[in-house]
């Protein structure tokens, strides 16, 4: 293969700009592609952050001009016997609306306002946590909001795969510069999460920080449950369930499918109408449909990736555990391994 430029863009994703040559350059290091059909075994220099050693890398889309390759702390160790099985044609996703926040609990407009957990929304997110442990997660992303980092990095806390969530500083050089990890072991034991913007709960606009109750009062409860619950009726300088969905729904095609394709099971941990915006796509709702949709907090929603369809395996509302893990043949697999594993 010719030369080509590796770049590392947000989330750790080292982007193919250019192919021609066998070398490229990551940074300031040179890296030797050995292209086999499209898995690159990329051999990096002794120093910086992907250590040596040959590692294989999952090419998720290959084109003529771009092709994007995954870096080992997104990309878990073949060698890693509990989680490589699932790396074939099916993988799992899971989503979770965030624990019951402090505003949740006020009865507060909370949209994009960063508001912590309450102490129940804390125990719901470790309960989640229960529920998951042993559904397997390669790569988990969540909003900027602290409600949603909280969330998953409190259930990750009770999964028996006793991998380390790291939450991916990429925002700038020196984010990159001063969080990289110099131990390929710690990194194969490391679970990236990439946190964005874009799936932050809809900005509630000047509805945010006023009580639901009163505002229904002020301003008459059908007008405010249009604004809740209407698809693209906005709140007052907001955004409407539709203006979520272009930016929620477009960051997981772009981002988070990709990853799914490439064989990662995932996490997500968001909010509300985040992720009504996404089960609409997966569920392929109409606007109609979704406007009755209501995800409870702290809940976690499984579905299974499979040749490239999306099947959900677990009701958003109070699921029976039966309901929530009717586990497919791999999910049991995986689980009788960490059982192997841990006895
Ligand atoms: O942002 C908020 O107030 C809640 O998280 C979601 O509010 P909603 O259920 O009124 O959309």
């Amino acid at each position: 293969m010719a030369n080509a430029m590796l770049q590392q863009t947000v989330g750790g994703t080292l982007q193919l700009l250019s192919n021609s040559g066998t070398h490229c350059n990551v940074g300031n290091r040179s890296v030797r592609l050995l292209p086999k059909g499209f898995k690159l075994e990329v051999e990096f220099s002794k120093r910086g952050i992907y250590s040596s050693g040959k590692r294989k890398f999952n090419v998720i889309q290959a084109s003529t001009s771009q092709t994007s390759v995954v870096g080992p702390l997104l990309a878990p160790s073949s060698s890693d016997t509990v989680d490589s099985h699932m790396k074939s044609n099916e993988v799992a996703l899971i989503l979770i609306r965030h624990g019951e926040s402090l505003w949740n609990e006020k009865n507060l407009f909370t949209g994009c306002v960063d508001v912590p957990l309450t102490n129940k929304g804390v125990e719901e997110a470790i309960e989640a946590g229960h529920r998951i442990s042993n559904i397997p997660v390669d790569m988990i992303y969540t909003s900027s909001l602290i409600r949603a980092q909280m969330t998953a990095m409190l259930a990750m806390t009770q999964h028996r795969r006793k991998k380390v969530p790291i939450i991916l500083h990429n925002e700038d050089e020196r984010a990159r510069a001063w969080s990289k990890i110099y131990s390929e072991d710690t990194i194969e034991q490391s679970i990236p999460v990439i946190t964005s913007w874009k799936l932050n709960e809809r900005m509630y606009g000047e509805l945010q920080g006023l009580n639901k109750q009163e505002t229904a009062g002020k301003f008459g409860h059908e007008k405010v449950h249009e604004w809740r619950r209407s698809y693209d009726i906005p709140p007052p300088n907001g955004e409407s369930l539709e203006m979520c969905a272009q930016r929620a729904v477009a960051y997981f095609r772009d981002n988070i499918e990709p990853q799914l394709l490439s064989g990662k099971n995932i996490l997500i941990s968001a909010h509300g109408n985040s992720l009504r915006s996404i089960i609409m796509y997966l569920d392929k709702l109409t606007s109609q449909e979704v406007i009755t949709l209501e995800l409870s907090t702290g809940i976690p929603m499984l579905y299974i990736f499979k040749e490239g369809k999306f099947i959900r395996r677990g009701s958003p509302v109070a699921p029976t555990e039966a309901g929530v893990y009717a586990y497919t043949r791999r999910l049991a697999q995986y689980r009788q391994k960490l059982d192997d594993m841990l006895t």
